[in-house]
């Protein structure tokens, strides 16, 4: 496709697809393509890696829902979705949206039939023959989760998937199948480990692409990079010189319209389980051998397994819940969590969490993880932040250092992307006076490159059968356990300890606490 459309940003476009590398002509067939999460995420991002396709022929879609929509009615809808959801930079101009709406087909049938697949079937082939697409398929499973068992049971028993010649690696051989499952992948181990074993029964690890939108982000693989491509900061990166690391994943907007959903997840289901413990393994794990997939993930599950499940009395001390109350969010007022639209109003779901986690190892022995996250705080904020221990001997007076901390390498994933380490300086002038001072890296001034979107990146990596930033099963499990040793302890605490916190604070002043009583404070954005 040409790429004739005028990018509308100062920053310059990102490359998608890098020179010489050529993914294979595919079919990516979104089951629940009518839903929040494909008009918002997958459409614009699918139409933009088109868009840019290096080959003519890359890809084509195929929609599969229940809703009666005639081919020109769902081909309109891709078209309004794209030009509400697609951001201005990715230049993709109506001759563009009509374009990929041309390229998409949509498929009307239950998920829950066998006529539907066998439509399915019939259309992936009619497809195939068109486009040349040699039978290689991406199922993208935007579905209900209590369907994602049913669904690859039901492509297995209609032949929909190809098990991959002698038992494993995807990509070798012939026609390839890859499902790409969303969040949540369980509700805790037992079920993650269920999940697993049935979707195991059909497809090869290789084939699953078990998504989580924190890997697709520039930022969050930035610290894989900033880790083991300087030689400066690896030398330090342990309990040797590092007080303890601090994980803060901030947000100012509330549920949205996923109230059930959220009401039965809670933050540390939606955001810890995940994101959390995806951006703690990047930040804390071992040098992998290579930058492979199974290596890296190798040790992302060594430093998961590091951490031992919490205790009932290490989940009362060191694990605060909280809930928004109604408060003010930038001068605007906002309603409580349990005033949210489709919340039971006796709700004791918590919308933060702060946690103190230890990791038993060589490396991070008695060094403190402390986590933080949650809806309705004051502002949205990603950020990692090493605190490194304080110097050996000072020279220097109290009163001359007074504006001085210890060394500090703060990480942020969003917004605002970029690394800043304060260190400490003379303050010009005859007195001896030390102060912290930063030093800072900013993505879009270093760069002056728009990143691209965590999904893009996932969709274009399962397009070319890499699947390093997805998630392996042992790893969902391994961080399942830990989640089950808190939650299995909230279930024996009462209500109460669910602390209230207004929207627009930063959580209830417990958090607060859980820190200060190690003689530590947040280091808050
Ligand atoms: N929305 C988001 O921001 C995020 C969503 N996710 C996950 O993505 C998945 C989808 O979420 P979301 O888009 O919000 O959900 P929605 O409820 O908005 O959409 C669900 C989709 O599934 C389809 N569907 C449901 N049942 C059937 C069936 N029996 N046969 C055929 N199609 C069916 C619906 O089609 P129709 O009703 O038209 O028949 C609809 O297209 C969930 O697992 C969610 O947890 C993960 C991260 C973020
Ligand atoms: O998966 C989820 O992530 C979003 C936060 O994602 P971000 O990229 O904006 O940081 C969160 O709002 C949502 O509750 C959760 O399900």
């Amino acid at each position: 496709m040409a790429n004739d459309t005028q990018v509308q940003s100062s920053l310059q476009p990102h490359v998608i697809w890098q020179d010489g590398i050529h993914p294979e002509p595919c079919i990516v067939v979104i089951f629940g393509a009518t839903g929040d999460l494909t008009r918002r995420k997958l459409l614009p991002t699918l139409a933009h890696l088109m868009h840019a396709h290096p080959q003519p022929q890359g890809f084509v879609v195929v929609a599969f829902a229940r809703r009666p929509f005639t081919q020109e009615q769902w081909r309109q809808l891709v078209v309004q979705a794209l030009a509400e959801n697609s951001p201005p930079e990715l230049g993709l101009d109506e001759e563009a949206r009509q374009s990929f709406a041309q390229r998409t087909f949509y498929c009307q049938a239950n998920l829950n039939e066998s006529t539907g697949y066998q439509k399915l079937a019939q259309l992936l082939e009619q497809l195939d023959q068109q486009y040349q697409t040699h039978g290689n398929r991406i199922f993208y499973l935007a579905i209900p989760p209590d369907l994602y068992a049913p669904v690859v049971h039901r492509l297995g028993e209609n032949g929909l998937v190809h098990r991959p010649h002698g038992g494993h690696r995807a990509n070798h051989h012939g026609p390839w199948s890859r499902v790409i499952i969303e969040k949540p992948f369980g509700r805790d181990l037992p079920s993650a480990q269920k999940l697993n074993r049935e979707i195991a029964r059909i497809l090869h690890e290789d084939q699953i692409y078990r998504i989580d939108h924190y890997m697709g982000k520039e930022t969050v693989q930035n610290i894989l990079a900033m880790r083991f491509s300087n030689g400066i900061f690896e030398p330090l990166w342990n309990q040797k010189y590092i007080d303890h690391v601090q994980i803060l994943v901030a947000e100012d907007i509330g549920i949205g319209g996923r109230a059930e959903y959220y009401d039965e997840a809670g933050a540390i289901r939606d955001m810890v389980q995940n994101h959390i413990f995806q951006v703690l393994c990047l930040t804390a794990m071992e040098p992998p051998v290579a930058f492979e997939a199974d290596a890296i993930r190798d040790e992302k599950v060594k430093l998961l397994r590091a951490i031992p499940p919490l205790t009932p009395e290490e989940v009362a001390h060191q694990v605060v819940r909280g809930q928004y109350t109604r408060g003010t969010i930038n001068g605007q007022e906002v309603p409580g969590y349990r005033e949210e639209e489709g919340i039971p109003a006796d709700s004791s779901t918590e919308t933060f969490v702060a946690l103190k986690l230890f990791i038993e190892n060589w490396r991070w022995a008695d060094v403190p993880f402390y986590i933080r996250t949650g809806k309705r705080l004051p502002k949205r904020s990603t950020e990692v932040t090493i605190q490194f221990k304080r110097v050996p001997h000072l020279l220097y007076k109290p009163s001359e250092a007074r504006e001085l901390i210890p060394n500090r390498l703060t990480v942020r994933i969003q917004p605002e992307e970029g690394i800043t380490l304060k260190f400490g300086a003379k303050v010009p002038g005859a007195a001896q006076r030390l102060k912290s001072v930063d030093m800072t890296f900013s993505y879009a001034s270093a760069f002056q490159m728009e990143p691209p979107d965590a999904y893009e990146r996932l969709i274009a990596d399962c397009m070319l059968g890499d699947s390093t930033l997805f998630i392996r099963r042992d790893e969902i499990e391994t961080a399942w356990r830990i989640i089950d040793s808190i939650t299995t302890a909230w279930q024996q605490m009462p209500a109460e300890s669910v602390r209230p916190y207004a929207a627009g604070t930063w959580g209830p002043a417990e958090a607060d606490e859980l820190i200060q009583r190690d003689g530590r404070e947040w280091d808050t954005p």
